[in-house]
């Protein structure tokens, strides 16, 4: 049965159960958190423009550059400016676990969970044609809209040839015998793989793109201790695979797809904790690949304390060089404090965003 939540959201009770479980209050769910859009920069002159197509006022977001509020209800995919990549649909508080990140241009980045990829675009934008990003996922059907939507915001900036050997190692439009060739490497790397039967697959984007001082198949390698110190990338980004019950547009999906469907898919108790094993293993295999100064955003669109600060706790306990760093911008931002000091909760009740975690470490050398 459906009951009405605090916030007159209408929530099944295995969502209910679930959030009861876990501690997290009903009424941070509220129905008029706005939609968000970020601006490609450079296309601030096209807002009015915009607003004119998408009929609807862009309010802009003053704690964080480049981010627009509107409506909800407002549809931008028909619009010019989305099929032009000027905007493109991003949480703001997605847009703030990027920001923690600091990047500065040259940075080679990892984004460890990468598609579909709003998270990608916005690390692209801050790095234009300097450093590289490395995207990895497990999920090959989500990469592919990770590579549409890449390909979109990109558009413009490069001459067509150029953008042909920026994508090399990925685009649709690769000749066949390349595309062999890719498969080829793919079932050696995958042999390397002591147990696992889901191999994550790499997209690479940019100038010099691949892991910095690390060959592409050591990636996948399981490294023991704290191996792989003086090399890797100088920011890394673990946004990590969760149950989204932080973000209540994920969750309203299954009143199409069937409450039963959430409860199986999403909530059941046996995936919830090989979930947090997940988000512990993600966690500490960016972290191996983090350069020594560098930094790493985890982040989660969960409101429970296991997939976030109970994550942390064992990370840090694990984990010797790793401290936590305060997010420096967070001074402006509307969320509040984790429960561990430095880490960080958006909801939609005190952000007016999705609900998110955020925690940033950087790698002492001891
Ligand atoms: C929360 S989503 C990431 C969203 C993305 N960062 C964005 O901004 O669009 C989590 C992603 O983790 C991926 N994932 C799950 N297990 C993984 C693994 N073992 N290695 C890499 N990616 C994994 C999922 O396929 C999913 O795309």
């Amino acid at each position: 049965m459906e009951v009405d939540s605090p916030s007159n959201l209408p929530l099944p009770d295995a969502f209910l159960d679930f959030l009861n479980e876990n501690g997290v209050d009903p009424s941070v769910y509220t129905n008029t958190t706005p939609r968000y859009v970020r601006l490609k920069p450079g296309c601030e002159g096209d807002v009015e423009e915009i607003e004119v197509e998408v009929r609807c006022k862009l309010e802009k977001v003053d704690w964080l550059p480049s981010f627009y509020s509107l409506s909800p209800h407002v549809q931008i995919a028909n619009s010019k400016a989305y099929q032009q990549g000027k905007i493109y649909g991003i949480d703001a508080a997605s847009g703030a676990a990027v920001s923690a990140l600091n990047i500065s241009l040259g940075d080679h980045v990892l984004d460890l969970c990468v598609a579909p990829g709003a998270k990608l675009c916005m690390v692209l934008d801050l790095l234009g044609s300097s450093g590289s990003v490395t995207g990895i996922d497990v999920a090959r059907h989500r990469l592919a809209a990770c590579r549409t939507m890449v390909l979109k915001y990109s558009l413009g900036e490069y001459p067509l040839d150029e953008m042909a050997n920026l994508y090399k190692e990925w685009t649709s439009r690769r000749p066949w015998k390349d595309k062999k060739k890719a498969a080829k490497a793919r079932v050696t790397v995958a042999s390397q793989l002591a147990s696992s039967t889901q191999d994550p697959e790499l997209i690479y984007y940019g100038k010099n793109s691949g892991v910095v001082g690390l060959t592409r198949s050591e990636i996948y390698q399981t490294f023991r201790g704290n191996d792989v110190l003086h090399c890797g990338y100088d920011k890394v980004l673990v946004d990590a695979e969760c149950t989204h019950d932080g973000s209540i547009k994920h969750i309203q999906k299954f009143e199409y797809w069937g409450w039963k469907t959430l409860q199986r898919r999403v909530l059941n108790a046996e995936r919830t904790d090989s979930l947090t094993v997940l988000q512990l293993q993600l966690l500490t295999n960016g972290f191996r690949l983090l350069k020594i100064g560098g930094s790493l955003v985890y982040s989660t669109c969960s409101l429970t304390v296991a997939q976030n600060e109970d994550v942390v706790e064992q990370f840090l306990l694990q984990n010797a060089s790793a401290e936590l760093l305060e997010i420096d911008a967070a001074k402006n931002w509307p969320c509040r404090s984790g429960r561990i000091p430095k880490t960080l909760r958006f909801d939609p009740m005190t952000s007016r965003t999705s609900g998110l975690f955020v925690a940033k470490f950087t790698k002492l050398a001891i």
